[in-house]
């Protein structure tokens, strides 16, 4: 009997995860572009279960196609590998931005200085992902990392006033990575005296709560590519405070022990 192909041992499916993420309407593309994507489906799920279908085909040593993004802790805990994209349909790197409602910088200067000067690397990002990964609370998780790098978190406090309990609503959308992030920057925006509520929603709607003033900030504008069309859409009513994490990337993620090395092997 044949060995079945790597399309017929998952079915023809892509395991992907909140509908409304940037990688899934990239997915969409590609399930398009790349002409032995065909017949394959696009599984919408969450990063959560998306985690735990690759969790057990790894055990098993079973082949897993999942949309997949670093910094995230699954290159930590699994030997994994990104598949070539010679359609360039997930793009090079990518950075994560930082973005605020207009008029943050007159109402709350000080939350302004911080998201201003909020910007750290995809190390800084993972250790605390494997840290809640690992179990702890993401809120515990970011306190222990902002007491673990107090220098680092003096540079983006510079010139902060403190303040007495006003209110700062950060959005964000529960993907591994912008847990992490939210929950620093939360943690850091307490530290000078403000009251912090973490507001988690979709991709779409994130960008829109700040776009209308419903939310004052959020630290998870995927650019250039990734969340391109919410930037088109809601670009004009959101003050961009630049990179808060450079050296991102999404794509499409296999096992290493999977036979394949490009989209076009599938
Ligand atoms: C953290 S995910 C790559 C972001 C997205 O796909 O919208």
């Amino acid at each position: 009997k044949s060995k079945d192909s790597i399309a017929e041992q998952v079915n023809y499916k892509i395991i992907g995860i909140e509908p409304g993420a940037g990688i899934m309407k990239a997915t969409a593309k590609a399930l398009e572009d790349y002409d032995n994507l065909a017949d394959w489906k696009l599984v919408e799920s969450s990063s959560a279960a998306m985690a735990s279908e690759l969790q057990k085909a790894y055990e098993k040593k079973e082949p897993i196609i999942i949309t997949g993004w670093t910094p995230h802790w699954k290159f930590a805990k699994f030997d994994l590998k990104y598949l070539e994209d010679p359609k360039g349909i997930y793009g090079e790197e990518e950075t994560i931005e930082t973005f605020v409602r207009q008029g943050l910088k007159d109402d709350e200067p000080s939350a302004y200085t911080v998201l201003d000067q909020f910007y750290w690397t995809p190390d800084d990002m993972a250790a605390v992902m494997v840290e809640i990964q690992e179990g702890a609370d993401p809120a515990e998780a970011a306190s222990k990392w902002i007491e673990e790098n107090s220098d680092k978190v003096a540079e983006w406090t510079k010139g902060a006033d403190e303040v007495d309990g006003e209110k700062i609503k950060l959005t964000y959308v529960a993907w591994d990575s912008e847990i992490a992030s939210t929950n620093v920057v939360g943690k850091v925006l307490e530290s000078i005296g403000y009251k912090v509520e973490l507001i988690q929603l979709e991709a779409g709607p994130m960008f829109a709560a700040v776009a209308q003033g419903d939310a004052d900030g959020m630290v998870a504008g995927w650019l250039p590519l990734t969340h391109a069309d919410y930037l088109d859409e809601y670009g004009d009513k959101l003050e961009g405070l630049g990179a808060n994490l450079e050296g991102a990337k999404t794509g499409l993620v296999v096992p290493a022990y999977v036979e394949a090395d490009s989209i076009e092997d599938l």
